[in-house]
């Protein structure tokens, strides 16, 4: 593949038009929206919005003017669509560690037994598995990566399961293990975290009843934006929501008390959202407006096959599946992976390390073009080839990679 090719594949790019919403920086090549997406222009106007016009000006009373009460699920309506399921059944609001609590607790405390995470999954996940362990008495068991919901362990009936993996962005045949779950009368509860805004997911006709993900990589939410979570309407009126918080009440502002939850996915509410971060991912969740979201995920893994063919020279071994099995991002491993990240920072793109050797970029096709990728990958070729990434300066760990 040459430069040209690139350009071609540009020329039928459905999503030209998307790209305008962003703003990047002159010179850059971002390949990191996979863990912390760019603001598109509609964020940061409903960002201005919500604090100068809502907050600054009409202060209190935006709670009901501009409707602040229901953008949680205003928000998650915009989020439904991205993940095929019913508008009502989503939720935005905390983080996908506190909602993966919720839906397992809740699982618990309405007689599942025991819970599971593959390991080598996103590690919060298992984190928070285990400390709702300590919590319920209930076992916690890390099973072996890919086993799926085969490899539960007789007594355990839940498994919490990224859809879409955060370092080799192996896909999960969502639908088939969903299949599996009814056949073995087990429950799996879904991480999109890197899946929603990319994957063209089809939630509710592959049979899923439960998933959190979260609001600031492809949906573009901004740092720290609301996660969300989705429960199945045919289970959420029976689904007792252990951080019962004022929030989930049937009735807020009646100030009754005892809990009594409210109807839906709003029980899944606890303390007061984080409004202005959520408008700024209500605004961000425009720009998918008329998307097809197969088409974006095509996108994505055509972006990744030509950064790919781009390095290809290099040789270097991929931990990511082929194109058909892939999502958004590609993840190389190289020994000297940290250095060769900073090197290529230094010189405009933008990627990201995992531990302990896997430079990981990710292709977010909204505003990204072939022409780019490709010479992202043609940088990441001329700094491996020249050495350039031996220098000391590069090889400085930063807290955050
Ligand atoms: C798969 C996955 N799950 C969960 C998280 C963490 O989510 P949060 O920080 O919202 O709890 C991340 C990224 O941080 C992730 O990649
Ligand atoms: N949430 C993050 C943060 O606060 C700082 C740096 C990175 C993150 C991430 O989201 C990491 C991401 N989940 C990953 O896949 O590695």
């Amino acid at each position: 593949m040459q430069l040209d090719d690139a350009r071609a594949l540009d020329r039928n790019d459905p999503f030209a038009d998307t790209a305008r919403l962003f703003d990047l920086p002159q010179g850059v090549i971002y390949l990191d929206g996979n863990s912390l997406g760019p603001p598109p222009r509609p964020a940061l106007d409903a960002l201005t919005k919500a604090a100068q016009a809502e907050w600054g000006h009409d202060l209190i009373a935006s709670w009901n003017s501009a409707d602040w009460m229901g953008l949680p699920l205003r928000t998650g309506a915009r989020i439904a669509r991205l993940i095929g399921v019913d508008e009502t059944s989503v939720i935005a609001g905390d983080s996908v560690s506190v909602n993966l609590f919720k839906l397992a607790a809740g699982l618990v405390m309405g007689g599942a037994k025991g819970v599971a995470v593959e390991r080598g999954d996103f590690p919060t996940d298992g984190y928070v598995m285990e400390g709702l362990a300590r919590l319920s008495g209930t076992p916690f068991t890390l099973i072996e990566p890919g086993a799926g919901v085969a490899g539960l362990p007789d007594g355990h009936d839940v498994l919490v399961r990224s859809a879409v993996h955060y370092k080799t962005a192996a896909k999960v045949d969502i639908a088939a293990e969903e299949r599996e779950a009814a056949r073995l009368g087990r429950t799996i509860i879904w991480d999109l975290s890197h899946a929603a805004g990319l994957v063209g997911l089809q939630l509710e006709r592959d049979g899923a009843k439960y998933a959190v993900g979260c609001g600031y990589k492809y949906l573009n939410g901004g740092p720290g934006a609301p996660a969300f979570v989705y429960c199945h309407r045919d289970v959420v009126e029976s689904f007792a929501q252990p951080l019962s918080g004022w929030m989930g009440h049937a009735t807020p502002f009646a100030f009754k008390d005892g809990y009594k939850p409210a109807t839906g996915v709003s029980r899944f509410a606890a303390g007061t959202p984080a409004i202005l971060s959520m408008s700024a991912l209500h605004g961000a969740l425009s720009a998918f407006e008329g998307l097809d979201m197969a088409q974006v995920e095509a996108k994505a893994r055509a972006l990744g096959d030509t950064f790919l063919a781009a390095i290809a020279p290099l040789g270097l071994e991929t931990i990511s599946p082929p194109s058909a099995q892939r999502a958004g991002h590609v993840s190389l491993v190289h020994e000297d992976g940290y250095a060769v990240v900073q090197a290529m920072i230094a010189e405009g793109v933008i990627g990201d390390f995992r531990e302990p050797d896997v430079m990981r970029f990710g292709f977010a096709p909204l505003y990204l073009t072939h022409a780019q990728v490709f010479n992202a990958g043609q940088i990441m070729v001329e700094i491996i080839q020249s050495g350039r990434f031996s220098e000391p300066r590069f090889g400085k760990r930063n807290a955050v990679t």
